[in-house]
């Protein structure tokens, strides 16, 4: 498990799984380890990845793809919440309510899911899908994980575009009708093209045409991978 190297978590939610004591070292890109008495000398910082953009731009699919090529643990936000919400949890109603009407769910939340899956998870390198989707979030993901993304992709795809995918991808979504979708692309607009602005200025930001096949979007997007792994090794 990934976990076995351990973040030094500022949320209090998981501080009981740490070690305050132990000895702790910071990766190039500012995550905190502590390491445990029983951590192993295979130990690797993780990489994040961000993937944004407007509902239906295609973020899920490109993962999908980004997993099958380069072996990332695909975290979607809002596969998350959903799951929170038809789970029994003290969040559901909150999550149901704030997803039908297109606005966003508070950043602990969001992020206290995310940080568990990334706590438990095999892998170490991250796609996370559909978050940040605030400057709220973003600051949040920051201040809780203590962490910055690797890089972020923004699929960039015009609006009568995304409407037409989302209308006709029938996957029983509570949020896939035209009222809601009008309120996420309102959302999309005000909350989350600020962080997308945040992270060009950052140089971290690589903007993909999200127009065209599948395959053509892909195109785009793999060599941003290949050229990370070339780098990374
Ligand atoms: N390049 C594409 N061309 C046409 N349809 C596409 C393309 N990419 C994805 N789709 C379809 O559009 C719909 C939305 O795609 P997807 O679920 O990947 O978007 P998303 O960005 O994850 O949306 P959301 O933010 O709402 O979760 C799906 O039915 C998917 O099959
Ligand atoms: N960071 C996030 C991600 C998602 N949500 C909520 C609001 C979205 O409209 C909904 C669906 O997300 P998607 O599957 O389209 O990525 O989930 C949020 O509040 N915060
Ligand atoms: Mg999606």
């Amino acid at each position: 498990m990934w976990r076995r190297a351990t973040a030094t978590f500022k949320s209090s939610l998981f501080l009981g799984t740490l070690k305050h004591n132990a000895p702790r070292f910071t990766t190039a890109t500012g995550f905190h380890f502590q390491e445990k008495d029983w951590m192993g000398p295979k130990q690797v910082a993780p990489v994040i990845t961000f993937v944004l953009g407007g509902p239906g731009s295609g973020k899920g699919t490109q993962c999908a793809k980004i997993v099958e090529t380069f072996g990332f643990k695909h975290l979607s936000a809002g596969d998350l919440l959903r799951r929170e919400m038809v789970s029994n949890s003290e969040y559901g109603s909150m999550i149901l309510s704030t997803i039908s009407e297109g606005r966003i769910v508070p950043s602990e939340v969001t992020v206290k899911l995310i940080l568990r899956e990334m706590e438990f998870s095999d892998n170490h390198k991250f796609l996370i899908d559909g978050f940040p989707r605030s400057e709220e979030n973003r600051i949040a993901f920051e201040q809780i994980i203590g962490a910055e993304p690797h890089m972020v992709l923004f699929l960039d795809c015009p609006e009568e575009e995304m409407v037409k995918r989302v209308l006709s991808r029938n996957q029983g979504r509570i949020d896939d009708n035209i009222d809601t979708i009008k309120k996420r692309l309102k959302v999309f607009e005000a909350l989350n093209l600020p962080v997308v602005d945040y992270y060009a200025k950052k140089g971290k930001l690589y903007r993909i045409n999200a127009v065209g096949t599948v395959d053509k979007i892909f195109e785009q997007v793999r060599p941003v991978f290949e050229a990370f792994e070339h780098g990374a090794k």
